[in-house]
């Protein structure tokens, strides 16, 4: 079987700089393709992050004008990724995040910022590096999104392109007057290429010119069908819906182990589950918790936005503190609930801890050391963070919607004689259905024979990239069948 050549293009990776779930997927996913016979490699902005830790990185093409200012085309290499780094100081050279300024506002010239991302990869799409043509081109997200467009309108042989949604909240929309500047053609201004309600939309531009479509959960392709969940780009969806595929992420297996994670204090396995209790005792006390064994902890780790749900949380609290239990909530964003957990934690201390902050480490010692994560999303594409708790043994209590319901196998009377249920689903997404999954939780928890029974399951779901992987690499063989027929 030949290598199939697949440019990914995205705007954050892990381990080289990460907001969220999609740097974990994009880290994950050339090294889960390869043995399937993909050769995956990256491209992506050189932010300072990136720049600083290229391990080796030589030109392959020079841009005079990149949307600008100059630019470099660097092909190197990082933390065993193959990437294909955009080195335009003009763009990408400042302090602050890939998408935001240190004040957290919106940089004003993201248009640009990621309409040379999608440039340079179709760029390379066409040839610009001779040693790597890609067959197929999988762009990521809106900031991705114009790369599968100015392949569309190149009028050249292009390769065949996917477009993977791993959120469609964020559609990334820009003043339509940008786009003969940005070399589109007239005619791509209609409903049928890049506008978009009288704005140029990335993503609606992936979704509309690309030849597949994929999300990262099979409910989630299910309800981007559907008005609440497609967000206005439910209509198109609907007309391309036998080009949609839902592929559930995995987890990356080298990062998050728990036999070997240096980032706990006590690596454990199935056979060795009393260390989880010295994990236990060091989260309690990360989190200035009352070093109480026989408390149900419950665990967050999460950003702090309308999407996560967590409003729903701070309203449950009455709940969670009368049953006994603690919290211990990692968590960055909006600042109005951030407030309310510090307030939550001030009132309350020794029952309620809270870190209000970007933190890898904590994250894991969360896994580690909870006896539960709650995750009360109101959508979510896939969710790694329930990944990491069955890996880790924490029971993952979850919305029954998008990749959580894909994921958690809810402990109901017919699941737990089969001996199946990993985890607590609650629905509809409101705080009076959370509160009652947090007291069946602490019933759950109550048969501490059922409870490790319940965390064996856990812990022995398969939460690999081995079944993505797969699937994603039948996809694009089938496409470069489907384009060279
Ligand atoms: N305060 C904090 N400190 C440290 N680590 C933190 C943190 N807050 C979050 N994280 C980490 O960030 C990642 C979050 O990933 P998720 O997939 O759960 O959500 P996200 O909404 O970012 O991703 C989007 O893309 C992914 C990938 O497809 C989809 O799974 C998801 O549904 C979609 O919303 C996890 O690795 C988690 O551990």
């Amino acid at each position: 079987m030949s290598d199939l050549k697949v440019l990914s293009v995205v705007s954050e990776i892990y381990p080289l700089v990460k907001t969220g779930g999609l740097a974990d997927v994009a880290g994950a996913l050339p090294a889960a393709l390869a043995p399937h016979g993909v050769d995956m490699r990256t491209v992506l902005p050189g932010y300072p992050a990136v720049m600083a830790v290229l391990e080796s990185a030589e030109p392959v093409y020079y841009f005079d004008h990149l949307f600008g200012g100059p630019g470099r085309l660097l092909a190197a290499r990082a933390a065993g990724l193959d990437l294909f780094v955009i080195d335009a100081p003009h763009l990408y050279d400042r302090p602050g995040g890939p998408y935001v300024a240190p004040d957290g506002e919106d940089w004003d010239d993201n248009a640009q910022r990621f309409a040379a991302l999608g440039a340079v990869a179709s760029g390379i799409g066409l040839g610009l590096v001779p040693a790597f043509v890609p067959d197929v081109v999988q762009a990521h997200d809106w900031q991705a999104g114009l790369a599968p467009a100015y392949l569309h309108y190149s009028g050249s042989r292009r390769p065949g392109t996917v477009a993977t949604v791993h959120n469609i909240a964020f559609q990334g929309k820009f003043p339509a007057m940008l786009a003969p500047a940005f070399g589109f053609p007239p005619e791509a201004m209609s409903i049928h290429g890049i506008e978009y309600y009288g704005t140029l939309g990335y993503l609606k531009a992936a979704l509309k010119l690309s030849d597949r479509i994929t999300t990262v959960s099979p409910t989630y392709a299910d309800e981007i069908l559907q008005p609440d969940g497609g967000m206005g780009l439910e209509g198109l969806l609907n007309d391309r819906s036998h080009v949609v595929h839902g592929i559930l992420n995995g987890l990356d297996d080298a990062a998050w182990n728990p036999a070997d994670d240096g980032l706990i204090a006590a690596p454990f396995d199935l056979k060795r589950i009393k260390a989880r209790d010295t994990n236990k005792a060091a989260l309690q006390a990360a989190f200035g918790l009352d070093p109480n064994p026989d408390t149900l902890v419950f665990g967050v780790v999460s950003r702090l936005s309308w999407q996560k749900g967590l409003d729903l949380l701070a309203d449950s609290l009455g709940t969670l503190l009368d049953l006994g239990a603690q919290l211990a909530l990692l968590g960055s964003g909006d600042p109005d609930l951030a407030l309310r957990f510090a307030g939550a934690a001030a009132t309350h201390p020794g029952r309620i801890g809270v870190r209000l902050t970007y933190d890898e480490p904590i994250a894991h010692l969360i896994q580690a050391g909870a006896d539960a994560l709650i995750v009360p999303s109101r959508f979510e594409p896939c969710g790694l963070t329930q990944l990491s708790a069955l890996r880790y043994g924490a029971l993952p209590v979850v919305a029954r919607v998008g990749g959580l319901a894909d994921t958690v196998i809810d402990v109901n009377e017919v699941a737990r004689t089969a001996g199946v249920g990993n985890g607590v689903q609650f629905s509809p997404v409101t705080a009076p259905a959370l509160q009652l999954a947090l007291k069946r939780t602490h019933r759950l928890w109550q048969d501490q024979k059922l409870w490790k029974k319940l965390q064996r399951n856990a812990m022995t779901t398969d939460v690999s990239w081995d079944r993505a992987a797969r699937d994603y690499a039948a996809l694009f063989r089938d496409l470069v069948a489907e384009r060279g027929a």
